[in-house]
């Protein structure tokens, strides 16, 4: 499922890698930064060095990497410079390249990759198709909402089965189609309808463009005086027959040449499809292209903004229910549309089937938020839920055996050491069961794995990828941490740096008084920073406890939980944080206080 990705920074990688020439070979080239060469392999590189080799200062790297341009060492030897072990030569690549690959396809870790099979899964995908099944008899299916913790497996499942039901629906010829949105991208009422409608006004244009061509087809057969049928391509849509008792002298075939067509269209003896729209004249083809031709141009897309949205809604209605089928709409994250904004486009989706003539429309809402429809209006709340598919999360045991599967197609046979899928899912396991996580932290031990250029992925590897995945984490929080709680924060480092443990909310509040006075920024209430030192307590970043100070009442207690190196490089990075210069002076407000 689309966002909700604490796990990892990686997650939506997977396309821009596609491209990359180091698929085959096993390097994530994208992947690597110049940290990431330092100490990590023979050479520690220097950027500027390696970009300009007309550097004449550069020096010949006496390994097997430098020879590897003949140009670049001829350079460096003529200049006699002395070797210099950290500065890298031409060949930059070549030591990540020299070790046999671990990977054999890194591609299968990622998120954006969907499995053929969801071990695990099966009873809820069962549970989905049977409830989805009506699509294909052309009833309309009970809405479905599905619920379970993040990784456990609802996007991908619930993908699996549209996929299915949309291959079944071609297979059979039956009108079916499923439409998925992510609502956290797309989270608000004027967006999803209109990404909607433009779904369907394309899908109805391509519809449009095969009945106009068939149409002319048949016309110029006529035209020209083709009269055989056998050329026309049986179709049971209602454009493609011509009424077998036309009268008319302009007629385009005659009863005997189209007895094959027939048989082949269900019907008896020469009377063919009759059921379907018939055309008894070239006059009457040449005006159903018209009316389509005019469909065509009447469709209008709507604009990203700017249409009031009753509009928009009766465009995707129209568009909708322009022809016969059966439509899943299936509303990712279904949670983050209603927190933005309400429940409008949920109560406007689910009462459609009573105004629509052509189409059924069936809702399919995922969540990982269990208390979203507490927020519902009670008739979309029960529309809605129709039918309930709880995922549960996965064990050790169930994540062991979604890893082993991923890992046989991600990786080169024989580079796991026996110990890694195991301690992967068991610490996946204790993060609430996500297979997500679990897939990540495979997928980062096996880079580390490879950074460092050893020939398996190790028990080590797995612990400084939970690490590493852990400090993603962090920095992604703080990162978008807003202004005043990124003050309050930076406060806390600096007491923290300074050796100050179990610091108090007072002491927190001078230093951020005078951290707000440094770069302007509104100074809070004593009360409102206490707020913001829970809400970081409450994304792990400080860890807060309340203690009592006897007659001098209660206070807050805090420590700071993630890693302060990295966690007060993310606040400095920030143009207003970075701009407080010498830091030293505010932290003695502790002492002067
Ligand atoms: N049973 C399974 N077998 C194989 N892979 C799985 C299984 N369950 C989940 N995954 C993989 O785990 C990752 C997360 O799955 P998915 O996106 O479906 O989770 P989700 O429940 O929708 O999570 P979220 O609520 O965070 O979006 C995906 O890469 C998916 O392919």
């Amino acid at each position: 499922m689309g966002g909700n990705d604490t796990t990892s920074n990686d997650r939506d990688e997977g396309d821009a890698e596609d491209s990359a020439p180091s698929a085959d070979i096993g390097i994530d080239i994208d992947d690597l930064s110049l940290d990431d060469l330092d100490g990590g392999s023979s050479d520690s590189a220097d950027p500027t060095s390696a970009a300009d080799p007309s550097d004449s200062t550069q020096t010949t790297d006496t390994d097997e990497s430098a020879t590897a341009d003949p140009a670049m060492s001829d350079t460096s030897q003529e200049n006699g410079t002395p070797q210099e072990d950290d500065t890298p030569q031409g060949g930059l690549f070549d030591d990540l390249l020299s070790g046999d690959p671990i990977f054999e396809n890194k591609d299968v870790l990622r998120p954006s990759y969907t499995p053929d099979q969801l071990p695990h899964r099966q009873d809820q995908i069962n549970d989905m198709a049977t409830i989805l099944v009506g699509a294909l008899r052309g009833e309309t299916p009970s809405n479905i909402l599905i619920y379970g913790k993040t990784g456990t497996g609802k996007t991908a499942s619930a993908k699996f089965v549209s996929n299915e039901l949309e291959t079944t629906s071609q297979k059979y010829d039956v009108p079916c189609e499923v439409e998925y949105i992510n609502c956290e991208v797309t989270d608000t009422q004027y967006r999803v309808l209109a990404q909607l409608a433009n779904t369907f006004i394309e899908a109805n244009e391509r519809h449009i463009e095969s009945r106009l061509a068939s149409l002319r087809a048949l016309k110029e057969r006529a035209d020209t005086g083709q009269t055989s049928l056998d050329d026309i391509e049986p179709d049971t849509n209602e454009d493609a027959e011509i009424d077998p008792d036309a009268t008319s002298s302009d007629v385009v075939p005659s009863v005997g040449d189209r007895s094959d067509t027939a048989s082949s269209t269900n019907s008896t003896d020469t009377t063919i499809d009759t059921d379907e729209a018939d055309f008894d004249s070239i006059a009457a083809v040449e005006e159903r292209i018209a009316e389509l031709e005019a469909d065509l141009d009447a469709f209008e897309p709507v604009p990203m903004t700017g249409w009031p949205t009753d509009r928009v809604y009766s465009t995707f209605f129209d568009a909708v229910d322009y022809h016969e089928r059966v439509v899943v709409i299936m509303l990712d994250e279904i949670d983050k549309l209603v927190e933005k904004s309400g429940d409008d486009t949920l109560y406007n989706l689910s009462r459609m089937n009573s105004e629509l003539d052509n189409s059924r429309v069936s809702i399919m809402g995922i969540s990982n938020d269990l208390k979203f429809t507490e927020f519902l209006d009670p008739r979309v709340k029960s529309s809605l839920g129709e039918e309930e598919i709880v995922f549960p999360p996965y064990d050790a045991t169930q994540l062991r055996d979604i890893l082993a599967a991923r890992a046989d197609i991600a990786f080169e046979p024989d580079s796991l050491s026996e110990d890694v899928i195991p301690l992967c899912a068991a610490f996946a396991a204790q993060e609430h069961g996500d297979a997500r996580r679990a897939l990540d932290l495979l997928r980062t031990a096996g880079e580390l794995a490879e950074r460092g250029q050893t020939e398996r992925v190790g028990e080590d590897h797995v612990r400084q990828a939970q690490e590493k995945i852990e400090i993603d984490r962090v920095v992604e929080v703080v990162r978008t941490l807003p202004t005043q709680s990124k003050v309050v924060l930076f406060a806390v480092i600096l007491l923290e740096r300074n050796g100050a443990q179990n610091i108090n909310t007072g002491e927190v509040y001078n230093i951020y008084r005078r951290l707000c006075d440094e770069i302007d920024a509104d100074v809070l209430t004593q009360r409102r920073v206490t707020d913001l030192i829970s809400e970081l307590d409450m994304l792990g970043i400080v860890n807060a406890v309340v203690v009592s100070k006897g007659r001098y009442g209660r206070t807050k207690e805090m420590n700071l939980s993630v890693p302060i190196d990295e966690t007060e490089a993310v606040l400095t990075s920030d143009s207003r944080l970075g701009d407080i210069e010498d830091v030293q002076p505010f932290v003695q407000a502790r002492f002067d206080s």
